[in-house]
């Protein structure tokens, strides 16, 4: 059956390869369509087919283990109507009539991540595992250990247990994550599952922990004697025990209880911290539970009610393509106005020349939109059958548009640029988000005046911001002497902006408000962060190498340089900031002595970056001695004292035990 390897064909793409072809809804009409066309012909119905299947296969990359009871998938439910026949059959699968409604129910959000099953044996974490195909799933006890709510440990428990929920990834952080990748012109994310997937099945654990995943623990597979006889009480003892368990959980009674739940829940959706794609209903009493039993893929005593998913048509209208500050050129679709989940859409970033060719969008064209993440509008997918004849595949400009330079794109990066530092696109994008909210927040100058002021020459760049006279800003169109010097006093206020600010300010590649901070929480003031050593700024926790090269080309820039200069020498001079470095480290001495591989610089940088202290000289207090090849008196001296020694293998793993990244 066609429609049997078509499936198959998206859970490969979807489990296996974190990387779904069609959107949820689409998969799952299809899924339903097959697994009806297998009820209605049993002879069909092959033992492998997919229709049938829980996930996926584990993955190669790592180690298999076999889930002491499977776990499964749940059946959905779309409407009401559904949700009652759904009753119904519960009741039949426990010899009641088919009408009972009197059922007690836990009701849960359905978290849109990943499963995981946290093992326990007398209290100690023995291994955490995806679901994998339900019998088998693959080891990230790593991965899953960079959440730091997750227990190692439960005192005064025996025997085994295993306690599943769902890993996912915030909106903030998918929202953060993509506008990184934005800049960096790196793959995207699909949604927040996919992230949490990705991020989840690193073999990194490093990487992992920089995506700062979350957890929600929902139920129990075996256990010896938890004193629980509900899913509340399940949920409870969870609590009690340390997990992170949802606080959307209610328990009530009859279906009518259930509609008006999952209704609720429905209205609240785009409020969620997280992704969630319906809500679970559960039968509450365990015993029950156990009474009415699985069918091969699914427990017949709960369900999954899916939110309707808001997905809009529209037409796109045209591609503008816009030069920010960097110079990136950035593509934004223009849609004919749709209501999507309660705010108007009109307008949706296309983000990069292969977003538009992948998506084979053409002006004209009619698109799905939906908003991914909860907020931001995305266009999911082209209908080709309401393609206008002669719709032309979109033209990437080739030249800047705004000054008709040449645009590059280097090897590996999916974003283009305008090379030309004169382009007055970028200075007039360079100067505005100097001034915006999120940088040295000049309130009183807003995007005309800055076109009016490069227009009449009154400025080149941000510096010269604070050698603008009353009378040069009275004189301006819609000026007048009582702007002007409010205009002024808030130039002269912006002086002394937290460091933050004006390191966001400068406008560096990749730095944006959040690594601006991460720098200057780090250096602590502007002459520190101008005079580090390439290393120490590629030692910053949180920041990345890509980033870290981009801080170094750019501080070393002698235009750059030149800004900061005039600003310095027009009175802009930042707040220090308080230097919160990481805590690893905290309390550690260390000495370091010997020849080793890495710059004796760089591992020092990174040891202080983690909160560590490095020291000339061993003592009573030296936590550690880092010794290389051909270490002399401070490793004797070590020795005498009984300071612990480290090569530098010791050293990584103490620091990967220690979470320095
Ligand atoms: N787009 C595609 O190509 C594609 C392919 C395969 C699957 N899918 C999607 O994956 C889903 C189907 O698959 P599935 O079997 O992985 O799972 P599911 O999402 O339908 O339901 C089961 C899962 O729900 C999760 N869950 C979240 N909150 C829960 C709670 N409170 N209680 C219990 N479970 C909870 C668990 O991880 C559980 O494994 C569908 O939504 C489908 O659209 C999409
Ligand atoms: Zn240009």
């Amino acid at each position: 059956m066609a429609l049997r390897d078509e499936l198959a064909a998206h859970n490969r793409a979807y489990y296996e390869q974190d990387a779904p072809t069609i959107p949820d809804d689409v998969y799952d009409a299809l899924a339903r369509r097959v697994r009806a066309l297998e009820e209605a012909h049993p002879e069909w119905v092959a033992a492998d087919s997919p229709a049938g299947a829980v996930g996926g296969a584990p993955g190669a990359a790592f180690q298999p283990v076999t889930h002491p009871t499977p776990m499964t998938s749940l059946d959905n439910a779309f409407d009401d109507a559904e949700l009652s026949d759904w009753q119904e059959k519960l009741a039949r699968s426990l010899n009641l009539p088919p009408d009972t409604d009197d059922f007690t129910f836990t009701g849960e959000l359905k978290i849109d991540g990943l499963s995981v099953n946290l093992y326990y044996l007398n209290g100690v974490l023995q291994w955490a595992a995806t679901r994998g195909n339900g019998r088998v799933g693959e080891i990230v006890t790593e991965q899953v250990l960079t959440i730091p709510e997750i227990p190692r440990s439960l005192p005064g428990l025996s025997g085994e247990l295993e306690v599943r929920g769902e890993v996912y990834l915030s909106r903030v952080d998918f929202a953060a994550f993509n506008a990184q990748a934005e800049e960096l012109g790196t793959p995207l994310l699909k949604n927040p599952r996919n992230g949490a997937a990705g991020a989840l099945r690193q073999k990194d654990p490093a990487v992992t922990r920089t995506r700062n995943l979350k957890v929600v623990l929902y139920s129990l597979g075996k256990h010896d004697g938890v004193p629980a006889r509900t899913q509340a009480e399940v949920l409870e003892w969870l609590a009690g025990q340390g997990f992170p368990v949802s606080r959307y959980s209610e328990t009530f009674t009859g279906l009518a209880a259930a509609a008006d739940y999952h209704a609720r829940m429905t209205a609240q959706r785009s409020a969620f911290e997280f992704d969630a794609d319906g809500t679970v209903i559960k039968l509450d009493s365990l015993p029950l539970q156990e009474e009415a039993g699985f069918t091969s893929r699914a427990p017949r005593w709960a369900i999954a009610y899916k939110f309707p998913v808001e997905e809009v048509e529209t037409v796109l209208e045209r591609i503008s393509v816009n030069v920010g500050r960097t110079g990136k050129l950035a593509p934004l679709a223009h849609l004919q106005p749709r209501l999507i989940e309660g705010s108007t859409v009109s307008k949706a970033t296309l983000h990069n020349e292969d977003f538009i060719r992948d998506l084979d969008l053409r002006v004209g064209d009619t698109v799905l939109v939906r908003k991914s993440g909860g907020v931001i509008p995305q266009i999911m997918r082209v209908l080709p059958e309401k393609r206008p004849d002669g719709a032309a595949p979109f033209a990437f400009p080739t030249h800047c548009p705004e000054c008709g330079h040449e645009v590059v794109r280097a090897e590996g990066d999916a974003n283009t640029y305008c090379p030309n530092p004169a382009c007055p696109a970028q200075g007039f994008e360079r100067i505005r988000y100097f001034v915006s909210r999120g940088a040295m927040d000049v309130r009183g100058i807003g995007e005309k005046l800055v076109a009016q002021l490069l227009d009449q020459g009154l400025v080149k760049d941000a510096a010269d911001l604070y050698t603008l006279t009353a009378e040069q800003l009275a004189a301006l169109e819609r000026g007048g002497e009582k702007k002007a010097a409010n205009i002024l006093a808030q130039l002269q206020d912006s002086k002394r902006q937290p460091l933050w600010r004006l390191v966001n300010a400068l406008g560096m590649n990749h730095v944006g408000q959040r690594n601006a901070q991460v720098l200057a929480r780090h250096f602590g003031t502007l002459d520190a962060l101008l005079g580090a050593a390439p290393e120490q700024v590629e030692a910053v926790p949180g920041l990345g190498g890509v980033i870290a090269q981009s801080v170094t080309a750019s501080l070393a820039d002698p235009a750059m340089r030149d800004l900061i200069a005039r600003l310095r020498a027009s009175g802009v001079d930042p707040q220090e900031e308080v230097v919160t470095r990481g805590d690893q480290l905290a309390g550690l001495n260390f000495v370091i002595t010997g020849s080793l591989e890495r710059p004796r610089d760089e591992i020092k940088a990174q040891l202080e970056a983690a909160g560590g202290r490095v020291t000339g000289s061993v003592t009573g207090k030296t936590s550690y001695l880092v010794a290389g090849a051909d270490a002399g008196g401070k490793l004797a001296r070590a020795q005498e004292l009984g300071v612990p020694v480290l090569d530098e293998t010791g050293l990584a793993a103490l620091l990967a035990e220690r979470g320095v990244g």
